[in-house]
Formats: structure tokens, sequence, C-alpha cells
């Protein structure tokens, strides 16, 4: 039976009591997006387990199935991803999937002929000119409306040269990612030199190589801002797809704006995810934290305290990680976090919009935030597509009276289960 649909604005459970429970994650997007690329461009059949199912990971794998690739669902929940020849022509919608519009095109080169790809109108403005000018110097020929962003189409012809680029990824660690997980299959491999602002996210290219190597490509990552991929066979893959760690943010919060405590089970004890850093950033908020055989377990400490903190490794966490500040009882700066315009809207402009709107004090600063603590008050959060608005509009409606959430599907990007999960969290059943 259909669910019924959400009510827009969703009026936020508001916690009478201290939020306590357990959640177990959906699998990670970042994860299960690389492994559909790797595994499409294996040299055989992949079985990846407990992958997420959500907006972002079902638009990548309608475009590898656009472009000849089997991915089929096992009884068990497992995808199981049939390599083949790409072939184009192919149309792909991107939605507003980063790691679709940055990924899929380095991949679609490969292809046997044209693949044309589009997005949501945010799409067609977030960053893409920096890959469309590396793709076109390592041999790829690309026709853009002048616009050097969406839509676009590659004129695959079955392989590229490959070789070396230099590219300024400082608007996405995305860029290489892309470049990278496709590289192998390059006649020449790639060398992607960044030249440029620190690239952000540098924990996601840290994944995208580790993923690699487990795939048996060689990747050589020794020098600062260069990465060096061999061409090569890619092999295929049988994964366990880790929970998603970025998403347990507004999870592990509720515990904090609350005076609770909450775990999520199978924290991974090693990860190359963003996440992983909610351990050490919110025990600098005050929050006692404990990683053990159940899982990661965030406890409510004496205080919650605000953050003085460069968020430039892990700009993700930043709407959830900014509410809680607005909820603590000190001043808040978030820093190193400029490329998050870029992201599924102007994040800092987001939030300090929203914030405001409710009573806050939040400046947008040149790389960042600046947040007073403010008594806030209820109203309707706005979330501009971004299913980290959204994620943050329940975290501060579990705080503040009268919070209603606008647009809470978006958080289906990359947790179709966020609302029933939250609500089952705050409800305590
Ligand atoms: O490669 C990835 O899976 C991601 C990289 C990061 O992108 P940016 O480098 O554009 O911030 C991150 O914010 C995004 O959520 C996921
Ligand atoms: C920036 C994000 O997504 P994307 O993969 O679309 O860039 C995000 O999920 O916070």
């Amino acid at each position: 039976m259909q669910n019924a649909p959400l009510p827009d604005p969703w009026p936020a459970p508001r916690a009478d009591a201290p939020v306590v429970g357990t959640v177990t994650m959906p699998g990670s997007k970042s994860v299960t997006n690389r492994a559909l690329i790797l595994a499409a461009l294996a040299s055989g059949p992949s079985t990846l387990r407990a992958p997420l199912r959500s907006r972002d990971t079902l638009l990548m794998a309608d475009a590898l199935r656009a472009l000849g690739v089997g991915v089929a669902d096992a009884a068990d929940g497992a995808w199981r991803v049939t390599p083949n020849a790409l072939h184009g022509p192919a149309t792909v919608d991107c939605g507003l999937a980063g790691t679709v519009m940055r990924f899929l095109p380095p991949a679609a080169v490969l292809a046997d002929g044209p693949v044309t790809l589009d997005g949501d109108v945010r799409a067609r403005e977030r960053p893409m000119g920096r890959l469309i000018e590396a793709l076109r110097g390592l041999g790829a020929e690309i026709a853009d409306d002048g616009r050097a962003a969406l839509p676009f189409t590659v004129a695959g012809r079955g392989g590229l040269p490959g070789g070396s680029v230099t590219i300024d990824a400082s608007a996405s660690s995305q860029f290489v990612s892309g470049l990278l997980l496709s590289g192998a299959r390059y006649e020449k491999g790639v060398v992607v030199f960044h030249d440029g602002k620190p690239v952000p996210s540098l924990p996601h290219i840290d994944m995208t190589v580790a993923m690699l190597r487990d795939a048996g490509v060689t990747v050589d990552d020794g020098e600062p801002n260069t990465w060096r991929v061999e061409s090569g066979p890619i092999a295929p893959l049988d994964l366990d797809v880790e929970p998603d760690l970025s998403n347990a943010a507004p999870f592990l919060a509720a515990a904090l704006a609350t005076g609770g405590s909450v775990t999520i089970t199978g924290w991974p004890t090693r990860t190359t995810q963003a996440g992983d850093a909610l351990r050490d950033l919110l025990a600098r908020m005050g929050a006692v934290v404990t990683l053990d055989d159940r899982g990661l377990t965030v406890a409510a400490g004496a205080r919650l305290t605000g953050l003085d903190a460069d968020l430039h490794d892990v700009g993700e966490l930043t709407p959830v990680l900014a509410t809680l500040a607005a909820l603590a009882e000190t001043p808040s700066r978030l820093r190193g976090i400029a490329h998050l315009r870029g992201h599924e809207t102007d994040r800092l402009a987001a939030l300090a919009t929203e914030l405001n709107q409710l009573g806050g004090a939040v400046a947008e600063t040149e790389d960042g935030l600046a947040i007073e603590p403010r008594p806030l008050h209820g109203g309707v959060f706005g979330t501009y597509h971004d299913h980290r608005m959204a994620q943050a509009g329940a975290l501060l409606g579990l705080a503040v009276d009268g919070v209603a959430v606008e647009n809470v599907a978006t958080t289906g990007k990359t947790m179709p289960t966020f609302t029933d999960v939250w609500t089952e969290l705050v409800r305590g059943h």
C-alpha cells in the first residue's frame, strides 16, 4: 500500500521528553553511487549489498541502465550489476545529484554514441564547467549551450585517450572523484593535478581512492593535489554498503537538542565517510560519544556549547551543525565552507535566511557562518529542494514550538524513510 502523501508544510514533531533511541541508517549515498559506477565499468558482474535506494542512487542506476548496464534487484535487497559495453544515444536525468552529474560524464565518454545529461532547474546552476574542460583536455568532445553547465551532450566514441589534466577542483571534490572513478578505463589512465584554492571534501576523494584500490586499480595519491590512476581492469565488486554517516547527523543531533541519547547501529570502526567526523564535532559541542559493539552513541552532556570549526572537509554536515549551534548556549563560527554556495542550494544563504526568520542571529561570512544563539519561535522552515535543509528544519522542530518544514519530501534525495524514522525516534515507538 502506498503511504499517504506528507502534509506540506510538515509539522515537525516537538520532543516533549529527551529523545532516546536506536536508529539503523540506510546505506551511504557516496558509497552506493561510486560502487554503481565502478560496477558498471568492471570486468564482470558485481553484487552491492544494502545499497541506498533514494532519488540520487535510483537516478544513477537509471542512468547506467540507459547506457546498457544491467542493474537488477535481488531477493535479498542487493543490487546485481552486470556491466556491458556502454551504448549511446542515451539521455540521463541527473536530478539534483552532484554524484550523478559529476561521476557519469567521465564514464559516458566510453559509450559508443551521444549521451545527453540534464537535471533539475537548480542542477543547471551547480558548478560543472571545470569538469567539462578537463574531459575535453583528455580528448572528449562535449557540446554545451555555452554555459558550461547542464544540459550538455557527451559525444561518446567508445573510448578516451586519457592522460594528464590540470583542473581547479576548489568548487567540488566530485570533479576529481569523477575523473578517477572512470580513469582506469581510459587508454593511458589518468593523472589529475589540482590547481586552485584548496579542494573541499577531501575524505570523499579518499573514499574514491580506497574503493578503486579495493577493485584492484593502481592509484598513487602520494603527492598533494595529484592523483594518478593506471589504466587497467576494474575487478567486480562484492560489497556491503556502509550506513550513511552524514544522514546520521540529524538523529545524533536530536539527542543533543533534547538532552537525550541516540545510538546509530553498525557505525564502522574504520571508514572514509566524512560523517565519521561527527564523533569529534559533537564531542566538541559537549556530547558524550561512545563507539562500541552497539554502534555509535551520542548522549547529551551537561551543556550544549557552540562550535568553532573548519568544516572544509565535511561541508555536508553544515546544515545540521549550524542548526544545533543555533540551539546551543554559546556562539559558533563555522569556517571553510564557501563552496556550500554551490550545493543543492546556496546553503549559507538558506541557513541564515531560515534560522533568522525564526528569530535567530546568523550572519553569513565570506567562508561560512557566525551563529549567535537566540530564543527561536515557530514558523515555516524553507528547504529549497535541499534534503539537508529539511533535516535541519526537523531538528529545530524538536526544540522549538510550531516549526513546520516546507517540502519535507525532499529528504527523499538521500533518505526516503526520513520522516518515518524521525517520527518513530521522537515518539519513542
Ligand atoms: O563525492 C561525494 O560523494 C560527495 C562529495 C562532496 O561534494 P563537494 O566536494 O561538492 O562538497 C559532498 O558534499 C557530497 O555530499 C558527496
Ligand atoms: C552536497 C550534497 O550532495 P551532492 O552529492 O548532490 O553534491 C549533499 O548530499 O550534502
